[in-house]
């Protein structure tokens, strides 16, 4: 399906929209895509395309990348771009298929079954939903959302649905987002989603940020926090396991939501002595996934050996999918910094980064 053209882009080319910080900067990309640049201190940077809403690239003050954006990405609507941070909304797949069977098996309520049911039947739903395909615009005036003051670097944006998008999911909504580069580098994605249908009627929606962190070696990342939790494998079904104890490292293709996952996950870069510190609120679930040789070959957009160098950690609300009242708005929030990993004993210490 073709993304609806940005607005302005047919005719007299609309003048490029003020942007409220004097930190952030709307360019058009070599693939004539428009992005917005926000500059914190010394060489950090964000980069998000208004296609998608979607970050794409995230400095640390060394000027060094810390998302992993396939050397293979297309930017060119309607596929979406492979890498950075996209948008999953309004489902994370998903397909309805696998949710009779799970409800076969007995892993959800009928309660659960019934509200995924309410968009699961709009069969043409693509994977991961529609809203990283689309174009977003610039909201120069979205409701007051408390923030630190100390954050300049910033910038919202808002989608809502086109005539065409209301065909595949019958809902009217407002999905607000807020980008932001922190003082010390870090980067935090703060959705607000709106029901605004005037039919009375709620709505159902799963959504993850599907964050592609930067590796040196997957073979060296070890992932803190998700130890002994519940997850559904989507390589087994989606059937239920629980995480074994200790830390979790990749050897082969992974594909798990972890369930009720903590609100820390800490992801270990042995080689580079890096940790990325993930924290969610509003995110219930964590997606984890590395498609590993096989699977990486099989995507046009990925390179063969690139699984090496990505692994995708994405706080996400799968399992119970949220549900809004018309006038309900729910925020979900995702904030990422990136710490040296051998500050003590040369060893990470889990409990400081995930308890800190
Ligand atoms: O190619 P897409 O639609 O971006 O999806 C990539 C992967 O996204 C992950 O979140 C899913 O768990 C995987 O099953 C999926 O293959």
């Amino acid at each position: 399906m073709a993304a609806p053209a940005p607005a302005g882009a047919a005719g007299s080319p609309s003048p490029p929209p003020q942007l409220p910080s004097p930190f952030a900067e709307l360019v058009r990309s070599p693939s004539s895509l428009e992005k917005v640049v926000l500059r914190g201190s010394r060489n950090c940077c964000v980069e998000v395309y208004l296609y998608g809403g979607q970050v794409t690239s995230w400095k640390n003050d060394n000027g060094e990348e810390l998302l992993f954006l396939s050397t293979k990405a297309i930017f060119k609507p309607p596929k979406a771009i492979r890498g950075g941070i996209p948008i999953c909304f309004p489902q994370v797949w998903y397909p309805l298929s696998v949710m009779a069977s799970l409800m076969f098996r007995k892993c959800l309520a009928l309660t659960e079954m019934h509200l995924v049911m309410q968009f699961g039947t709009h069969g043409n739903l693509e994977q991961h939903g529609f809203a990283r395909n689309r174009f977003w615009t610039i909201d120069n005036d979205p409701p007051p959302l408390p923030a630190n003051p100390a954050i300049k670097a910033y910038v919202d944006l808002i989608l809502r649905p086109s005539e065409e998008d209301l065909k595949i999911w019958p809902h009217s909504f407002e999905f607000r987002l807020r980008v932001a580069l922190g003082p010390s580098g870090d980067l935090s994605l703060t959705s607000r989603i709106r029901n605004t249908n005037t039919d009375g009627r709620p709505f159902s929606y799963t959504f993850a940020y599907h964050t592609y962190f930067s590796v040196s070696d997957i073979s060296e990342v070890r992932v803190e926090g998700l130890e002994t939790m519940d997850y559904l494998d989507n390589l087994k079904a989606k059937e239920r396991f629980t995480e074994q104890g200790d830390a979790i490292v990749f050897e082969s293709e992974v594909d798990k939501v972890y369930l009720a996952a903590p609100s820390k996950i800490a992801i270990i870069d042995h080689e580079k002595k890096k940790t990325f510190v993930v924290t969610k609120e509003g995110l219930p679930d964590a997606v984890v996934w590395n498609p590993w040789d096989k699977k990486a070959k099989a995507m046009q957009d990925f390179g063969d050996g690139e699984y090496k160098n990505m692994l995708c950690v994405e706080p996400a609300a799968v399992e119970k999918p949220i549900t809004l009242k018309p006038g309900e708005e729910w925020k979900g929030r995702l904030a990422l910094s990136a710490v040296p990993s051998s500050y003590c004993s040369g060893q990470l210490d889990p409990l400081k980064v995930l308890q800190g």
